[in-house]
């Protein structure tokens, strides 16, 4: 396949409702869409999960931009590629910028998937024709709020519940929560908030009959965790501690977790993801796909990789409906039941709506 052309689109789409978590609220997504052509005016999409400010990671927006003109894209551009996998040699020279790799390396997946006439889960090694899905809450100044978040995603049959905590909206929540819904399949996730110190509060958790605790500690961090498991009957999920296939291994071989949260960004593309999806297999580490509050464009990437085998958990990808008032392709994402169909049009199995996707640009760019 030869990459013809390739577009990058600023976007800036509000969310419904803020999302807060323990490092702070999002409501203004901005983030990156890049689409690659190939010689038959073919198109593959991919996005950048950037926010803003960097906040979650190290990356932001702008600096996602940069990333990939100087660097990723000059890789690719006017090139021929027999298989997207290759991508991964053709970066290795530029260290981390993750989501920015990833999302370059997605549309290529897209449009690889395309030009065979495959769904990408197809040509991912996907198995599953349906997938299980939970919902993540942020955290809420007030509790009723949440109960009543809680109250609606459960009767929209969201197969898990996970609230957003940190310290001195942990343990006191949970009480209330477990209070009014004893037997939720639930989880929390911390976002880096705690330290070693907080091991009393950390190990109270464990009466609350949590699915897991996703990143109580320092992001990066494979040591503390361990210790912390070491401590803890709630099992640990790694979030931002897993950057890589190397992560997962060095988690997996000390005991840093027993769950993992992939999220394709993070790890720097979708076949970095399936190496390690491949090595939880094998490791028996159940793993799950987290979301990064994308559009229909990532959130499809998304239900393509779940769609592998060892995706046994409920992951985060929900409907859109619950983060947009419009999304960006067509048909929406729509989770009925906590369950979602697999798409079975080729590539990412979702049109993209290009005049929504102008709609919401504030800068494009050209490169051919
Ligand atoms: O619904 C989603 O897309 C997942 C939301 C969510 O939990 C997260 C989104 C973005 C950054 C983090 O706060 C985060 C997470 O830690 O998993
Ligand atoms: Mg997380």
């Amino acid at each position: 396949m030869y990459i013809k052309e390739i577009n990058l689109y600023k976007i800036t789409m509000k969310m419904r409702n803020p999302f807060t978590t323990s490092f702070g609220t999002e409501q203004n997504r901005k983030f990156i869409l890049v689409e690659v052509k190939n010689e038959n005016d073919l198109s593959g999409w991919g996005e950048c999960v950037t926010t803003e400010r960097p906040l979650y990671i190290e990356e932001f927006t702008d600096a996602s931009w940069m990333m990939l003109e100087k660097f990723l894209i000059p890789a690719v551009l006017k090139t021929k590629i027999e298989h997207p996998d290759e991508l991964q040699d053709r970066f290795k020279a530029y260290k981390r910028n993750h989501l920015a790799k990833s999302a370059l390396e997605a549309a290529v997946w897209d449009l690889y998937a395309k030009s065979k006439d495959m769904t990408l889960a197809e040509a991912l090694g996907g198995v599953k024709s349906t997938i299980e899905v939970g919902v993540s809450l942020g955290i809420e100044e007030d509790i009723h709020t949440l109960l009543n978040n809680i109250k609606q995603k459960t009767e929209e049959g969201y197969k898990r519940i996970k609230i957003k905590i940190k310290p001195g909206k942990d343990v006191n929540v949970l009480a209330e929560v477990r209070k009014q819904f004893p037997d939720i399949p639930l989880m929390v996730d911390a976002n880096s908030a705690y330290t070693l110190d907080d091991i009393p509060t950390l190990k109270e958790m464990d009466r609350f009959n949590l699915m897991m605790i996703e990143q109580p500690l320092t992001a990066g961090d494979l040591i503390d965790h361990a210790k912390l498991q070491k401590e803890m009957e709630t099992p640990i999920c790694l979030d931002e501690s897993i950057h890589s296939y190397e992560d997962a291994r060095k988690a997996v071989e000390i005991g840093s977790g027993k769950i993992i949260n992939l999220k394709v960004g993070r790890v720097g593309g979708l076949t970095e993801a399936k190496r390690i999806h491949d090595l939880c297999k094998q490791e028996n580490i159940p793993m799950w796909c987290g979301g990064m509050l994308e559009s229909g464009v990532g959130r499809a990437h998304n239900i393509a990789i779940t769609s592998l085998a060892n995706f046994t958990l409920p992951g985060d990808t929900a409907s859109s409906a619950r983060y947009w008032h419009k999304d960006i392709i067509d048909p929406e994402v729509v989770v009925e039941n906590g369950l979602l169909t697999v798409p079975d049009k080729a590539g990412i199995g979702f049109d993209v709506n290009l005049d929504e996707v102008l709609r919401n640009t504030t800068e494009s760019k050209k490169f051919n």
